[in-house]
């Protein structure tokens, strides 16, 4: 499987939207980081001034994952399904942050280990996953069926009138399948990769790094391969996720990457649709250190550094109210000659 000709973001929508900047009250240049997003929303929609968005949408994918059951969260396994729930009740984190930020909330269960059907179990794979310190993750049959899950929700969505995405995963024990596939793709050392995930205390830490040490091992055997890689490392989550990212940027929709879980599959879907990371902007820096590894590696710069360290979409909708001021800056501030405000007395520097 691999993705063909990922479009790019408009370049000229793009130097007309720095070019507006320009001729926007203001010296020039002093809106900073805001100025550049939304020069790149200007770019993913093709058009300057850019829309303000009308249907942004945080989509959560939810599964459990077998090293758990080795002991390497804080939390039980059982708290997925748990938190699944409260998520769809109004009660997580990203509930209220997705609400506060005027953002729809959609969780996907792709391998929650709960029984029975539920409207959120459509694209459901597998109830869990196997343990990647000794054994796959995934069948090859499930594999794929979970990339090609996060590519139909990523449809779903734009067809819907989604006009950017959050990304966000959601299960106990995923950091430590997320920091495997970091040290695969990045040729980071086991001990580089492991992180406190949930506030795990150092004897978990111990067997987090363990876990990680053996999993690195059966997952250099299959690097070239990403969705080998996402068998063998990966889980139903994180397939899902790279096929949601890579499917986003084939339908030139803007996306805002989550903390850890989010950073490895944008690291996974990368290599399977070369191209597709100009669709995104990382929101946050995660406090986990892998986290850093993978944006080092996509060359992104993270818009936020707040200590976060949750993951479910959080992370990533912090910086939707930036990117909204973003685009109503370039959508309705006035220029100096609609507004008669005189411009600087000599010709501002070229934009760098
Ligand atoms: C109550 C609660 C809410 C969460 N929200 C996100 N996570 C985050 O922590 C988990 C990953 O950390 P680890 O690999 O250490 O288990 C994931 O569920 C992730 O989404 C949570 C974890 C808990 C316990
Ligand atoms: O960044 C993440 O995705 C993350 C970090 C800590 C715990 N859970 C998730």
């Amino acid at each position: 499987m691999r993705f063909e000709d990922i479009p790019q973001p408009d370049e000229v929508a793009r130097a007309s939207a720095i070019t507006l900047h320009e001729s926007l009250i203001k010296p020039v240049g002093s809106l900073g980081r805001l100025e550049e997003l939304g020069s790149w929303i200007a770019a993913c929609q093709g058009q300057s001034p850019p829309r303000p968005f009308t249907r942004p949408r945080v989509v959560v994918f939810a599964a459990d994952h077998g090293i758990a059951r080795t002991g390497v969260s804080a939390y039980p396994p059982e708290v997925t399904a748990q938190l699944v729930s409260t998520a769809l009740t109004g009660g997580a984190a990203i509930s209220v942050l997705a609400s506060s930020a005027g953002a729809g909330l959609r969780v996907v269960d792709v391998a929650v280990d709960s029984e029975g059907d539920s409207p959120i179990s459509e694209f459901k794979v597998r109830r869990g996953s196997g343990s990647i310190d000794v054994e796959d993750a995934l069948s090859g049959a499930e594999v794929l069926a979970a990339v090609r899950a996060g590519m139909a929700v990523a449809d779903a969505e734009v067809d819907g009138g989604a006009d950017l995405l959050v990304a966000g995963a959601l299960g106990v024990g995923h950091t430590t399948p997320a920091a495997v596939l970091v040290a695969a793709l990045t040729g980071a050392e086991p001990v580089a990769v492991v992180g406190r995930g949930s506030g795990i205390d150092d004897a978990i830490w111990m067997r987090k790094a363990v876990a990680i040490r053996d999993a690195l091992r059966r997952a250099r055997q299959v690097i070239t391969d990403p969705v080998a890689l996402l068998r063998a490392s990966g889980g139903a989550d994180l397939a899902a996720l790279t096929g949601f990212l890579a499917q986003a940027a084939k339908r030139r929709t803007p996306v805002l990457l989550d903390g850890l879980a989010v950073g490895a599959a944008a690291l996974v879907a990368e290599e399977l649709a070369p191209g597709a990371r100009s669709w995104w902007v990382a929101s946050h820096l995660s406090s986990e250190p892998a986290h850093t590894l993978a944006l080092e590696h996509l060359d992104l710069e993270p818009v936020l550094d707040l200590g976060m360290r949750l993951g479910e979409g959080a992370e990533g909708v912090a910086a939707l109210p930036l990117l909204t001021m973003a685009v109503r800056v370039l959508a309705e501030m006035s220029t100096h000659e609609q507004s008669g405000v005189t411009g600087p007395t000599s010709p501002p520097p070229p934009a760098s």
